[in-house]
Order: structure tokens, then sequence, then C-alpha cells
């Protein structure tokens, strides 16, 4: 049951969490599993329980703009892209961008989490986070016949098969992607041994966050708020947009986080709530850091521009800001190509007969994003790109002012691990292969269907920020991702769509096709593709790092335990703690990440 934002003003919560999205509504589904404990859940959005926008799969993207479910934010001006601004919504409402994102679930490679323990943070390895994704993951098993028709194999796969998030193939894997990915076979790119088990690298089909009985999207709403809504001790409030979190200081010199304020959307009314034990930020990457320095916990200059006084002079708060973006190339298929894509939905008739097949389990709503190719840079780049790209890394380590940046050296250092020449790198370059029209600047035919592979670098260098800019809570903070301020972030993304494009040119895939729409014959040199990508790419909304987990004299803004540095009692739980970017789309990580918090938060209580 929601409960009313008049009922709270000065109530007495053992936790509140800030922020009911994917991280927030599983957090407090584990920690109010014990009724002793009541929980209370502010969110800025509505509910939008059963609402079939954000059920249906299939609609990629169809939320932005319509502030019911996301908040569109966008970055300033990105100088080393042609002045362009990126789109950054995120999802609004109770499950967060659970609630609008693609539905792929996929998982990293286990040395990219064991990179966070080597950045400092104990205890946070694959062995350890695994039994957290397993926690979340509620895999269906396909049928043998599913298997046999599209080569799914998952019979060694380590997943959880008991927990509330369904995870499971969509109803039928397209034509135009099992092509897809036996041309990448062709090139050479073997199958990857444990896809969602630590060892992604290869192709692999992945599965959604797709419930195959109700052909809905499994998300942290349906999987951790509404089978649990009924317990006494946990109340979720919506329409309530917290502004800052409310502390004292103790006899130790530390802050204690006593409750949170917040504003009731509907009627502008500020309200306070108290917290018993601890105040926990789940708003995601992009506003936890804006409530730490509306709170008192920041950088001093940023702090000082919006005359918030300074509780923790902490300055890596809304720093160390790392994106994932992607592009896509798209051809178009031969009229008798005999399958349908995602293009058929352009056509309001036909799109009115799949919604109809949908309430019967069938037709485009019932397809998904599935087939996957992780490679890292040795897999396809030729050895002397491979090696200009890792000296320009070695370059840029050189110029680190390790005083004004503190940690980043020992960031780098690690992350060039992930590409150095010679040794077995990390599988971040990643090709998608979608079935239907996802690419630019050339806008589809009608009538006409497509198949595209979407190419989406996961180990960028550059990093950006987000800072508040007014004590105004309800106003963004400023975004900046810094993209391709490392050069090489650019070299790399250069070779790997040359790569798509060789892979659209062998068996099985060349043969469905007629020609390449985007970016078409004429982009041919290294400048050419790298105008081209300038121009088109877009984010993939996985951004992480604002307040991360790192030693505090490395620019940490939370410790292992995921406590605020200086605090005795307030915890970030989302995207944001996040050190070092991954291989992956980051739902799967984000569950697991909320899950061992609960544990944590659990043990210390
Ligand atoms: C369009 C899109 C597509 C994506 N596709 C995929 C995909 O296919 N696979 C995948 O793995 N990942 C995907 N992602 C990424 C993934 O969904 C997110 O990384 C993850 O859900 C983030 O979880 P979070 O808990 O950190 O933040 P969120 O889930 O965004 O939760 C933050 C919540 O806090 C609320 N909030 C914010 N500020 C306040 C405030 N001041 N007061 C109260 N509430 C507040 C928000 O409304 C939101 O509900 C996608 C994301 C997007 C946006």
């Amino acid at each position: 049951m929601l409960t009313p934002t008049e009922q709270l003003n000065n109530q007495f919560f053992d936790y509140i969490i800030a922020g009911g999205g994917t991280a927030g509504l599983t957090l407090a589904a584990r920690l109010t599993e014990d009724p002793s404990v009541n929980v209370l859940v502010l969110e800025a959005g509505q509910a939008n329980i059963d609402d079939p926008q954000l059920l249906r799969p299939g609609i990629y993207g169809s939320h932005f703009g319509n502030a019911s479910f996301t908040w569109d934010h966008k970055t300033i001006k990105q100088k080393h892209v042609n002045d362009r601004e990126s789109g950054w919504s995120r999802g609004k409402g109770l499950g967060g961008s659970s609630g609008i994102n693609f539905l792929c679930y996929t998982k990293p490679p286990a040395r990219d989490i064991d990179d966070f323990e080597r950045l400092g943070n104990p205890g946070w390895n694959w062995k350890n986070l695994e039994q957290y994704f397993n926690r979340a993951e509620g895999f269906v098993e396909p049928t043998e016949e599913y298997k046999k028709r599209t080569g799914v194999k998952t019979e060694t796969w380590n997943v959880g098969r008991e927990g509330p998030l369904k995870v499971s193939f969509p109803v039928s894997i397209s034509e135009a992607e099992m092509r897809i990915q036996q041309a990448f076979a062709n090139q050479g790119i073997p199958a990857a041994k444990q896809p969602i088990g630590g060892d992604p690298k290869g192709i692999c089909f992945l599965p959604n966050t797709y419930d195959p009985k109700t052909h809905v999207r499994s998300y942290s709403t349906n999987a951790y708020y509404l089978p649990n809504k009924d317990r006494p001790n946990f109340k979720v409030a919506v329409g309530a947009h917290v502004n800052r979190v409310l502390t004292e200081n103790t006899r130790d010199g530390s802050w204690s986080a006593v409750g949170v304020e917040f504003t009731d959307v509907a009627s502008g009314k500020t309200q306070t709530v108290n917290a018993k034990k601890e105040v926990i930020l789940s708003a995601g990457a992009l506003k936890t850091p804006q409530l730490l320095e509306l709170s008192g916990f920041g950088r001093i200059d940023v702090l000082d521009k919006i005359d918030v006084p300074v509780k923790v002079e902490l300055s890596g708060v809304g720093e160390n800001v790392q994106d994932h973006i992607f592009l896509g190339l798209s051809w178009e298929l031969k009229e008798d190509a005999p399958f349908d894509t995602l293009d058929l939905l352009r056509d309001p008739a036909i799109a009115a007969k799949h919604l109809e097949l949908h309430a019967q389990g069938s037709g485009l709503h019932t397809i998904g994003i599935v087939g996957f190719s992780w490679n890292s840079f040795d897999m396809f780049a030729p050895p002397g790109k491979q090696a200009e790209v890792y000296q320009k890394m070695e370059d840029a380590l050189g110029k680190i002012d390790d005083t004004a940046h503190p940690g980043l050296r020992k960031s780098f250092e690690i992350a060039m691990q992930r590409f150095e020449p010679g040794k077995p790198g990390s599988p971040g370059c990643e090709f998608i292969s979608f079935p239907g029209f996802l690419s630019g600047p050339n806008p589809p035919e009608a009538g006409k269907r497509y198949a595209t592979i979407l190419v989406a670098m996961n180990h960028g260098f550059s990093r950006g920020t987000v800072h508040a800019t007014s004590s105004d809570p309800l106003k963004d903070p400023e975004m900046d991702a810094h993209y391709f301020e490392q050069d090489f972030d650019l070299d790399i993304h250069v070779e790997m769509v040359k790569f798509a494009r060789k892979v659209a040119n062998t068996s099985p895939m060349k043969e469905m096709l007629v020609a390449e729409l985007n970016p078409g014959l004429e982009v041919q040199t290294d400048a050419q593709w790298a105008e081209w990508l300038k121009q088109t790419f877009s984010t993939t909304w996985h951004t992480a790092g604002s307040a991360a987990m790192l030693p505090r004299a490395q620019n940490g803004v939370v410790d292992a335990s995921l406590k605020v540095y200086g605090t005795s009692n307030l915890r970030v739980v989302d995207l944001s703690v996040v050190p070092l970017h991954f291989a992956s789309h980051p739902q799967a990580t984000v569950y697991a990440i909320a899950e061992k918090a609960a544990d944590i938060i659990k043990a210390a209580a």
C-alpha cells in the first residue's frame, strides 16, 4: 500500500531510502524481511503500477520525453563531439530506470568486478558478488525445443533460479539476430564460456528481464515491491522529492543522518521525516551526488558556489563519472528475408495488430535484444593499432596530476590492464545484434526492414562530472560526460565500427542485405568514421561512478560498506558507487549491489 505523504510529517522510521528505483526497492524489500524493522522509501515520481507503457517489451526509448516516466536530463555541450548535448534520460517513478530500460540482462566479466577490490574495496570481488547476482535472479530455463531452434545453451550457466527478478528468453529470437551471431562466429569470435557466470567473452545469446508467463517486463516494482507491499513495515510514498539529508554532528566529530527533508510534488509542501538508524541514498548516479552536495558533502568550491555549508569535504562527489555509449550501423534487408523485424511497428496498422498479438503471448513485443558479442580489443583490432592505442593510454597516464585527481592514476593503471597488448584483454568492446533500424543519420524508409549491429564500448577512459549548480533541489545538476576527452576512446570505437562492417560482409549476414544505410559506403577513412561517430553516437544510459566506493585518500565518497566518509549512518546504494565501469549493461550489477548492501546493513544493525 502506498503511503500518502501527508501522513509522514515528523514520523520516525528505522531506515529512509531516497529513491524507489532499481536499487532502492530491492534494498527496501530485503530490509523489511525483518518485521521489527520499518523502512520508508521516498520516490519523486509516480507509482505507474500495471501501466502497459512500462510492462510492454519492445518499445525501446518510447518513454523519453514523457515526464510521467522519465527525467529527461541533458548533458552540457560536449566540446570533443562538436558541441553536441547528450540526452541522459532516466526512469522516474517506482522501479526507476529498471522500468524503462531495454530489458537486456547481462553480467560483467569476473575480472572487472575483481577490479573493485583491487582499487581498495575489500570483499568486492566476483566470488563474493556472484551470490548476490544469483539471489536476485529467477532464471526460467528455456524448453529443449527452444534451445534446439535457437542454439541457446544454458546447461552450464551459473545463474540463480529462485530469486524474485524474472530472467528469461523472449518467446522467439529473430533469424536476423541468429545470422548476425553466425557471421561473428565466422569472423573467428568463439562462443562465450560462461555468458552470465563471469566469462562472457565471445558470442552468446543472453536473456531479458522478461516474465515468460505474462510476457511483461520484470523490474524492481513487480519483482521486489508488489509481492511485499502489504508488509506493515514497508512504506513507500510517491511524488516525494527528497531535497536533502538532515544531519547532526556527533561527539566523535562525524555526522549522523537523522532524517530527510522532502517536497510533496503535488502540493509543493516541504516536510521532514526522521531516521532512527540510517538514511540511504538510491537516487541513481545523476541525482545521488546532487543530494550529497545539497546536504553539505562534496567539493568545497561546488558547495561554496551554491551556498551550502560544508559538513564534510569530499572531493570525489560528482567526479569520476563514466558512461557507456553506443551507435548503430544499419543495413536494408532483402525483400524476401523470411522474418519480421521491429521496423514493422512503425506502421500504425501493423503496430495495432502486434498489440493484440502481445496479449496472446506472440508477435514483436515478445522478442527482445538477445544477441551479443563481447570482444576484447585484441580480438579484432590490428596489432599495430593495439600498440598505438596502448601508447596513447601510457601518455595519458603520464599526464595525470595525482594531486588534482587523487586515485586516478591507480584507476587508469587497472583500466589499462584490460587492453595490455599480448595479454588476454577484458571484453569491453560489445556488439549487439538488433532486429530492426537503430542508427543515424539517414532515416529508415517506410515499408522497408533493416538489421543493425550496435557497437558499444564499455571501457572508456574519459571521466566526467555531475554537480549541483543551485541550492534548488528541483533544478537538475550540471552533467558533463567529457566524451572523447581521451582521444583513444574514439580510436577504439573507430576500430569497432570498422569490424562491424566487416562482419556484415560475412556469411550468413551478407546474404540477407541489400545495402548499408548507415553510415553508408561513402564513409571509408578513419577520419570519416570518427566524424560520423561523433555525430550519431548515443549514451547507453549507463552512467556510473559519481559517488565512488574508493579509499578516501583516492577521492572515495563511500567506503566498502557503502557508508559516506565522515558520517556514521549515511549510505549510498545505487550505480553511483561503482569505482571503475565494467563490461556489461548495469542493471544486474545494481540488483547485486543492493542485495549485498542489504546484508551489510543488516549485519551493522
Ligand atoms: C533508457 C535506458 C535503457 C537501459 N537499458 C538497459 C538494459 O537493457 N540493460 C541493463 O542492464 N541496463 C539498462 N539500463 C541501465 C539500468 O537500467 C540502470 O543502470 C539501473 O536501473 C540504475 O539503477 P539505480 O538504482 O542506480 O537508479 P534508478 O533505477 O534510476 O533509480 C533512481 C530512482 O531515484 C528516483 N529519484 C531521483 N532523484 C530523487 C529525489 N531527489 N527524491 C526521490 N527520488 C528520486 C528516481 O525517480 C528513480 O526512481 C538502461 C537505462 C536506461 C535509462
